[in-house]
């Protein structure tokens, strides 16, 4: 008897190595990679992959690659080739935007082109599921790679347990669930559910008895820190989790389904450098892309998969945004109706709403 690994608890370790700062070795057929987060890289771990020799480069996506411009001849990421004698600092500033302004020459870069980019792509991939900044840090043909990981007890993962790792929302379990009297209704219940991956747990908020027969009234809500619990005035955040509550108490039955996904996916710290972006005059959706990010990176299955396991099946959607309507019908929750949302617009939020509006295609 001998212990079986699964995908998911392997991409899951490898997650959480990038975020100790310890590297990956990543696998597809003969092809090997050692891979690492940018933003855990230091400055004696740099020398240890200098020592093994090789090609070291460092990965950004697509979207960071246009604002370094660097040309991403790989599509959606590209591989900078770094420099022999370039210190940790340099891997960086390539990295994280946070010296964007005063350095807004970086470079010139040279990117790679030709070869295998599949291992370099879950390498990024890693990064941003751990909630660093999207880049990593890898080496290839370096002497004795596969023998030096295994002796360092490195994690190891194959591409093929990336594709195979189902995502977080087909592997949630509810844990635990209580009664919780709330200001809006005596009768809330809070059902906390928890994927098998060790990723963060997501929570339900059950007002009333809602009937499984009927659409349910729903809010999809997404984790802000600073708009839902310190009343940030940059965002509508606080306002629409409060009125929702409140509708949905005036109602006496509904489900709040509160996705702890922060900053749209990407979490609280890269949502910083996104605020910090702001402050130069990038607006939301420009802010995301020149870090490296999409524009919204949640994934709103995993509000269906809840709503599938509390026995619903179709649900009153209270939301101005069209993403989350097509993205909850595609994963089998039927959306009867949109309930507009429309609350706490104030000076500082004005321009962020309208950009939401613009490109992002929110409803007013
Ligand atoms: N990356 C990033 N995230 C932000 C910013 N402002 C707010 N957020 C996050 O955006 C999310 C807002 O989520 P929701 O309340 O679900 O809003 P929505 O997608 O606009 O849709 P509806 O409110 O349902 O219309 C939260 O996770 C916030 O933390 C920002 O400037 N950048
Ligand atoms: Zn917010």
């Amino acid at each position: 008897m001998t212990f079986h690994l699964s995908a998911e608890e392997r991409v899951a370790r490898a997650q959480a190595d990038f975020r100790i700062g310890l590297p990956v070795l990543l696998r597809a057929g003969e092809a090997r990679l050692l891979a690492l987060a940018a933003e855990t890289l230091t400055a004696d771990r740099l020398a240890e992959l200098r020592s093994l020799g090789g090609e070291i480069d460092v990965v950004v996506t697509a979207r960071r690659a246009e604002t370094l411009r660097a040309r991403a001849y790989d599509g959606d990421i590209a591989r900078i080739a770094v420099p022999a004698d370039v210190a940790a600092a340099w891997l960086r500033a390539t990295a994280d935007p946070a010296s964007d302004l005063k350095m807004p020459m970086k470079g010139p870069y040279a990117t790679r082109r030709g070869g295998d980019a599949a291992l370099a792509r879950v390498a990024v991939h890693l990064a941003k599921q751990a909630h660093l900044l999207p880049a990593a840090v890898t080496l290839v043909g370096g002497a004795g790679l596969e023998a030096r990981a295994l002796e360092a007890g490195l994690c190891q993962l194959s591409v093929a347990d990336v594709a195979r790792a189902q995502p977080e929302a087909m592997a949630l379990e509810p844990v635990a669930d209580a009664r919780v009297p709330l200001e809006v209704s005596e009768a809330g219940r809070v059902h906390v559910f928890r994927p098998r991956n060790g990723g963060e747990e997501h929570y339900a908020v059950e007002i009333g008895t809602p009937d499984r027969r009927q659409p349910v009234l729903s809010r999809l809500h997404s984790a802000c820190f600073t708009g839902d619990l310190i009343g940030s005035l940059k965002c509508d955040c606080g306002p629409q989790l409060r009125a929702a509550l409140a509708q949905i108490g005036a109602e006496g039955a509904g489900v709040l389904l509160y996705l702890n996904q922060e900053g749209r996916g990407i979490g609280l710290a890269n949502k910083m450098r996104a605020y910090s972006l702001q402050d130069q005059g990038f607006d939301t959706v420009e802010a995301n892309h020149r870090i490296g990010f999409e524009d919204d990176e949640r994934d709103f299955r995993i509000g269906a998969e809840i709503l599938k396991r509390m026995g619903f099946s179709a649900v009153r959607l209270m939301t101005n945004n069209p993403r989350k309507v097509s993205m909850m019908e595609g994963a089998g929750v039927a959306v009867a109706e949109r309930v507009p949302l429309r609350v706490g617009e104030n000076p500082h939020n004005r321009g962020y709403l309208a950009v939401k509006a613009a490109k992002s295609g929110h409803l007013l």
